[in-house]
């Protein structure tokens, strides 16, 4: 397994002069229903300052009002209207489903509405909820090799079936090459596993320890993705400017505010721009 470095960040390039919001990719983000709504306002706030192009947000209509207060960047739609979803979604570069989803009966129309949408040239993030029910339903993927999970150690133990006892970087792989999916499995070291290589984030700290840091890095991998090369060099990038950014926060504070991470984030990605 290899151990990532700065050298990971060179993905990030100066933007050409001659570009536009649409250079820059449309994201589409779904989750968020009445109890966790600030699940996808945080990854809603990542996407948007790790530099998605145009970012709109699919999700309960008690949410719009504060998405749009905190982010007025982002879009809102609501997801019963099916014929704005299906206008949305049809326009996305990559979806990211699943922070603060929920498991009920909605959130489960949702996901296997999302998956029959996806076209052979979008990318699908799966996090949070999202994972649990494609694990509960044992939902196939339509394009697997374009389809990034981020499970936390017990979302892996669903989807995989390995107890996080037995999380061993072989077992892992096993699945990882059975799902052919890329899977960023979160621990106090994240690990990523894809169809070209395995790899160690040496970065992170257990100021991080606190809810909604993952729908944060869920927002900042599909934002990434948005602008960046579909490879797994962008999701690795991703991954250690998460963490990087939570250690330069963690010098001076106990405990590291998601949002503080994305806050940061234009500020770091100008730092290491090439
Ligand atoms: N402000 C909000 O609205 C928040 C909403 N959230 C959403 O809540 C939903 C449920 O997600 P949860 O992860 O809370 O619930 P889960 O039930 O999926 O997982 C949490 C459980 O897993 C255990 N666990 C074991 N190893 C772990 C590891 N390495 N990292 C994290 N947990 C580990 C925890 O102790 C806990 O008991 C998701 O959709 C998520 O996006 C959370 O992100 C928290 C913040
Ligand atoms: N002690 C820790 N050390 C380093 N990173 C941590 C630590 N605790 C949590 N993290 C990071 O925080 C994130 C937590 O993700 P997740 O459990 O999905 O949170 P949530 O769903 O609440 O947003 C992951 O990126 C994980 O690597
Ligand atoms: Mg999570």
């Amino acid at each position: 397994m290899q151990s990532l470095t700065k050298q990971c960040l060179s993905i990030i390039k100066t933007r050409p002069q001659e570009s536009h919001k649409g250079t820059f990719g449309r994201t589409v983000l779904v989750g968020g229903n009445a109890q966790f709504g600030g699940a996808i306002m945080m990854s809603t706030e990542a996407c948007v300052n790790a530099g998605s192009g145009l970012t709109t947000v699919v999700t309960d209509s008690k949410n719009h009002q504060a998405l749009h207060a905190r982010m007025p960047e982002a879009m809102t739609v609501d997801w019963q209207d099916k014929e704005v979803c299906d206008a949305v979604l049809a326009s996305a570069d990559v979806i990211l489903m699943g922070p603060g989803l929920g498991e009920d009966e909605k959130s489960r129309e949702l996901l296997t509405y999302v998956l029959q949408e996806q076209t052979e040239d979008q990318l699908l993030v799966i996090d949070g909820s999202a994972i649990t029910l494609v694990a509960q339903n044992n939902e196939q993927l339509p394009y697997p090799k374009q389809t990034i999970f981020t499970p936390h150690q017990m979302e892996w133990q669903r989807l995989s079936g390995i107890k996080i006892a037995d999380q061993t970087e072989e077992m892992n792989q096993a699945i990882q090459q059975k799902l052919e999916a890329t899977i960023v499995l979160k621990s106090h070291r994240t690990e990523i596993y894809s169809n070209t290589g395995c790899f160690y984030n040496p970065l992170g700290n257990p100021g991080m320890a606190t809810g909604g840091t993952g729908d944060t890095l869920a927002g900042i991998i599909a934002g990434f993705l948005a602008q960046f090369p579909h490879s797994v060099d962008t999701i690795n990038a991703a991954v250690y400017l998460h963490s990087y950014i939570a250690d330069q926060i963690a010098h001076d504070n106990y405990v590291v505010l998601p949002t503080k991470i994305s806050q940061a984030l234009p500020y770091w990605m100008k730092k290491f721009e090439i």
